[in-house]
């Protein structure tokens, strides 16, 4: 992976033409399946600095507060919404012809909004529940991650974005969750620009890469101990991050085709799990036992459960309104 995505990255930077993908956003005017040139170019940049920088994640802070505390009121029984989003941003840098270099037309923004939808909410939802699923099934962790909570932030109110970076257990879960679970298992496929030799094999421009981090994740030559089990102890003390920079974690790919919205993702992820194991105590209905829970796989956009996961929850704050 490091040879093609580091050294030869500039060469598998491309995307495969594929029918679906051309027809859904709109001849791939997206960021997603443009074909690498000066248009993914300037798209990403654009995607990039305007849509998803630190400001701009800064900025939609109280936004993500709402949704979440709606969750959270959801299921103690009250619910709530925001009518805020992206697309004023969008449409007044369509108007002041200020998009980084492209040209923005309507299509090109129907397409960048199904990129931050398709692979921004299906994406950080299914890694969220994939790691509530392995804390539901390793009553432990979860009661480790629950401690953590306790200790940092206490039960006089909920978590906010500000404790995130304390929270170096749930940080350590979100790690092993993606290594066991990457939502997109085998990345986004990349297309060869120019022909290339890789350690002694010619590869012909136009060859379609797939990297599959999903076995990379579970590869006992590169994961000390039983790399089938969900430890998230296994990266305490170590350097490993979710940046694409050790090639043996790569849920969100590496190199200049790297996630943009992983910081975004990353945070929402890390909110939702923080708040959800903060407000509630977690348990099976009708007494399961945790080791009977099904963590079979769904193959789709993203892999998600095959079963639905149904658990019991019991309100643990102090706090009565948040
Ligand atoms: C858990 C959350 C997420 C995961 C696991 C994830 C994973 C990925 C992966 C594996 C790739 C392909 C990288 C490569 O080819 O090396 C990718 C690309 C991309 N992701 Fe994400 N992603 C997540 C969240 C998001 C969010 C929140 C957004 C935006 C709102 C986003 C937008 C994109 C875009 C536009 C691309 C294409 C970049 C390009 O081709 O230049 N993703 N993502």
């Amino acid at each position: 992976v490091q040879l093609f995505l580091k050294t030869h990255d500039a060469v598998f930077c491309s995307r495969p033409k594929i029918q679906a993908s051309e027809l859904i956003s709109y001849g791939n005017k997206g960021v997603a399946f443009a074909k690498y040139g000066p248009y993914w170019r300037h798209m990403r940049k654009f995607f990039t600095l305007e849509l998803l920088s630190n400001a701009k994640i800064e900025m939609f802070k109280e936004m993500r507060r709402e949704d979440v505390c709606g969750v959270v009121e959801e299921i103690k029984g009250v619910s709530e919404g925001s009518d805020k989003d992206f697309i004023n941003i969008v449409l007044s840098l369509m108007e002041s012809n200020n998009a980084h270099g492209v040209q923005l037309d309507l299509d090109s923004i129907k397409a960048i909004l199904l990129d931050m939808l398709a692979a921004g909410m299906d994406t950080s939802a299914t890694a969220s529940l994939w790691a509530l699923s392995e804390l539901m099934k390793h009553p432990l962790a979860l009661k480790k991650a629950q401690e953590e909570l306790y200790h940092v932030i206490g039960l006089d109110r909920m978590v906010e974005e500000t404790d995130l970076v304390k929270l170096e257990y749930l940080n350590m879960v979100i790690k092993e969750t993606m290594r066991l679970h990457p939502v997109a298992p085998l990345l986004i496929p990349r297309e060869s620009v120019e022909d290339v030799i890789v350690n002694d094999y010619l590869i012909p421009k136009k060859s379609r890469l797939i990297i599959n981090a999903w076995a990379i994740g579970r590869d006992p030559n590169v994961w000390l101990g039983d790399p089938e089990e969900f430890n998230p102890s296994r990266f305490a003390n170590s350097d490993i991050d979710l940046y694409g920079r050790n090639f043996e974690l790569i849920p969100f790919g590496a190199g200049r085709r790297v996630c943009p919205g992983l910081q975004l993702g990353l945070r929402s992820i890390q909110l939702v799990l923080a708040q959800l194991l903060h407000c509630f105590n977690w348990e099976l209905p009708d007494g399961a036992s945790p080791c009977d829970l099904d963590m079979g796989e769904e193959f789709g956009l993203v892999v998600s459960r095959a079963k639905h996961l149904f658990a019991k929850s019991t309100y643990r704050l102090k706090l009565e309104k948040l």
